[in-house]
């Protein structure tokens, strides 16, 4: 973020904080403590606890007792619940709510915290569906809350160098990127693909059979608004549900939400205007290990339009496999009129190396993070804004759900952001928004 862009947030953030705030920005003491509802307190859930663990804790919710009862063991004054939907029945015992359930909840579990007007942490990527983002980004913009979506590699100090050299043209305009990563997990043609690829389970298809339910495991209330089908091990813990279309989006969601973060951030990526993707056959169950998506931007403000790539798995971009760039495991390529950047979460390098040899890069301008949490703790207090607030990762998601849908559509998609539809493809419909589980519904 620019510092024009930056203080134009801080101005919006600031103007919706005062219609309709929540009790703890009315103070903004930053003595006072947030009173936290934590919602999925295993898995990544347990670490994002840690993470908040300055405020109090009043409220723990998991389907999993055995999860619970470790959460509750460092905030044994927490009230504990299994369903999240019961936590919303007591909206005075919290201010603020961090959400790490699986994918296919994550909307769920946040909605009624932004109708009740209370800030919102939510792991990535923000929501299961196009729609389902698009319905949380309306309605944070709406409760003018805190929000921040778990991507925290955005907080760190490559991201922010990496921003400032594209903003500040030390490359030039930018009209391609390019995004990959080498994890392949989701379908595979067989077995010893599979285990090749270090994968952590292999299916062809929806298993039949039950396995023993964990001790502690609220099945039904796991499967949520997905579609009933017999516990089985193939799905259980997570990582394991990823790939499976009812819980999760794959590869495309979950790294793609880490890394395609930079290109959105530095080129200020909005809607696409279409979307191709090419991968194996489409499975209806699985997400494919290695696919690949094209994505076109128009202009935005003096930007010039942009196509950006995403590639994972075995896939990669023709400049890596020419061997033109150097060849990452996983990485994003800025190619601009005059060089290229390459980066990853880490480090990054302008190339050609020997024409940058002397480049001086700008002084940092682009603000420190306190931390990804903290960030958004000292938002809650103070009303300050935080970089990956709803309104902007609403719309990276929107994205990387969108190369998901055109591969499964098996077509270029021409998509209009103001219908959420894509105007060729009204078959693409059914996984822009989905059908849930009798008994559960978003708005
Ligand atoms: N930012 C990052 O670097 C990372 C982010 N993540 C993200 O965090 C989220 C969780 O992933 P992960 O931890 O791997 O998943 P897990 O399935 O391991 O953990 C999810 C946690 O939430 C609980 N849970 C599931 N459904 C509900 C529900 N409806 N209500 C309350 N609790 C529920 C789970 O219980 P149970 O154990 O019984 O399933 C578990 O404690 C995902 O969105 C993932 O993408 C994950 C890893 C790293
Ligand atoms: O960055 C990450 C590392 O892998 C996890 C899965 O195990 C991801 O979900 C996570 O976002």
């Amino acid at each position: 973020m620019n510092r024009r862009r930056f203080l134009a947030t801080s101005a919006s953030a600031a103007a919706a904080i005062g219609f309709g705030a929540p009790a703890i920005v009315r103070g903004t003491n930053l003595n006072e403590k947030l009173n936290i509802a934590i919602i999925g307190s295993g898995g990544r859930g347990g670490s994002n606890l840690r993470n908040v663990s300055s405020e109090n804790i009043t409220v723990l919710c998991d389907v999993n007792e055995q999860n619970l009862f470790r959460a509750s063991q460092s905030h044994p004054k927490a009230k504990k619940f299994k369903d999240f939907r019961e936590v919303y029945d007591h909206p005075d015992q919290f201010d603020a709510v961090v959400v790490s359930t699986c994918e296919h909840t994550h909307a769920f579990a946040t909605l009624p915290a932004l109708q009740m007007k209370k800030h919102v942490y939510c792991e990535k990527p923000l929501t299961h569906s196009v729609w389902e983002a698009r319905v949380i980004r309306d309605a944070a913009r709406e409760a003018g809350v805190a929000t921040q979506m778990g991507t925290q590699i955005h907080a760190g100090e490559n991201y922010r160098r990496v921003v400032e050299l594209i903003e500040t043209g030390a490359i030039g305009p930018v009209q391609e990127a390019h995004v990959w990563v080498s994890r392949a997990w989701g379908w595979h043609p067989s077995e010893e693909a599979a285990r090749a690829a270090k994968d952590l389970v292999y299916s062809e298809k929806r298993p039949s059979h039950s396995d023993e339910i964990p001790k502690g495991l609220d099945w039904d209330l796991w499967l949520g608004p997905a579609p009933e089908r017999p516990f089985n091990n193939i799905y259980f813990p997570g990582p394991k549900w990823y790939r499976w279309w009812d819980f999760g989006n794959g590869t495309m969601s979950d790294l793609g939400s880490h890394w395609i973060d930079l290109p959105f951030w530095a080129l200020k990526l909005d809607y696409p205007l279409t979307i191709e993707a090419a991968g194996p056959p489409i499975q209806k169950e699985i997400a494919p290990a290695s696919m690949q998506a094209v994505y076109e931007y128009g202009q935005r403000g003096d930007l010039p339009p942009v196509t950006v790539g995403w590639y994972q798995g075995t896939n990669k971009p023709k400049l890596w496999e020419e061997g033109k760039i150097p060849q990452w495991g996983n990485g994003v390529l800025f190619v601009g009129e005059k060089g290229m950047l390459l980066s990853d979460y880490s480090k990054h390098v302008l190339l050609p190396e020997n024409e940058y040899a002397d480049f001086k890069p700008p002084e940092p301008y682009i603000p420190k993070s306190l931390g990804h949490h903290a960030e958004w703790i000292h938002a809650c207090k103070t009303g300050a804004p935080t970089t990956c607030n709803f309104e902007y990762a609403g719309l990276l998601t929107e994205a990387n759900h969108l190369g998901n849908v055109a591969y499964r559509t098996g077509k270029k998609l021409h998509w209009d952001t103001q219908t959420m539809r894509a105007t060729n493809a009204p078959e693409s419909d059914q996984y822009i928004r989905r059908e849930y589980r009798k008994g559960w519904k978003l708005i």
